[in-house]
């Protein structure tokens, strides 16, 4: 199987502050693939790298066997938050920009996506609700047409109805080749459509197992696994 995400020895420093070590992390086409890890773990950084938003890291990322900064951009698709627009700026204006900026989006998988997740497009961005905003970015993200999906943390100010029309969303429109990477503190409803769980500890990946792994060994799933990490008694190590 092909690796769509290939990552080698990233370390990354800010501010003379060390964020990510040794990061070491192959991810293959096709899977779906949840990001765990507590505040501050790194989740987002590594996203922001991944996505090419982030410089001056050491080590290689390659996206689909490109590590060019421009083409990795073209085949990522980023769950970027909506802060650099103007908050009186119409939902259907942030849709043209975004078919503007990006050739592979496209805005009738934006319509289906967005009369799934019940997006009121007449809206100005200032009227919407954390969650309704948190729809729009996923549904923005998800109408691409890339390789690779970020959705960094999806879930903050959700209720529970949208939460899981978020995950059949996702089911709904994933290419069956592309990648779909998931960040969040902790695993809820998502857990059930996850390929392969990565989890961040100490600025490092603690551990990368398949999702079928987990739960043939913790009777409770990956919730209990993530928790076990934390707590300091995983069973493998
Ligand atoms: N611009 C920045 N300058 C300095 N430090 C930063 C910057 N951005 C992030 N950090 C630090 O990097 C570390 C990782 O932050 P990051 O946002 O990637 O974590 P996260 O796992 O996404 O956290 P959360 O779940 O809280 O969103 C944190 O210690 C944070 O303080």
């Amino acid at each position: 199987m092909t690796n769509t995400i290939e990552i080698s020895n990233l370390t990354y420093h800010k501010n003379y502050k060390s964020i990510l070590e040794d990061i070491n992390l192959n991810i293959e086409q096709g899977k779906t693939v949840g990001l765990l890890g507590e505040n501050g773990a790194g989740k987002t950084t590594l996203m922001r790298l991944i996505a090419g938003l982030a410089k001056g890291a050491h080590g290689t990322i390659k996206i689909a066997g490109q590590d060019a900064v421009a083409a990795k951009k073209a085949v990522v698709s980023f769950s970027e938050q909506l802060d650099g627009f103007n908050p009186s700026i119409r939902i259907e204006k942030i849709i043209s920009f975004y078919e503007d900026v990006y050739p592979d989006f496209s805005v009738d998988r934006y319509n289906q996506v967005a009369g799934f997740l019940q997006i009121d497009e007449g809206l100005r961005l200032s009227a919407l609700s954390k969650g309704m905003k948190e729809k729009l970015v996923i549904g923005l993200t998800l109408s691409r047409d890339t390789k690779v999906y970020l959705l960094d943390e999806p879930f903050g100010g959700i209720d529970s109805m949208s939460r899981k029309k978020i995950i059949q969303s996702i089911i709904k429109w994933k290419a069956p080749d592309a990648v779909i990477v998931v960040s969040d503190h902790y695993v809820s409803e998502i857990s059930s459509i996850l390929d392969e769980v990565v989890i961040i500890k100490d600025r490092r990946i603690y551990t990368q197992k398949s999702a079928e792994e987990i739960r043939s060994q913790y009777a409770e799933g990956i919730e209990q696994y993530y928790e076990s990490i934390y707590e300091g008694n995983d069973m493998d190590d």
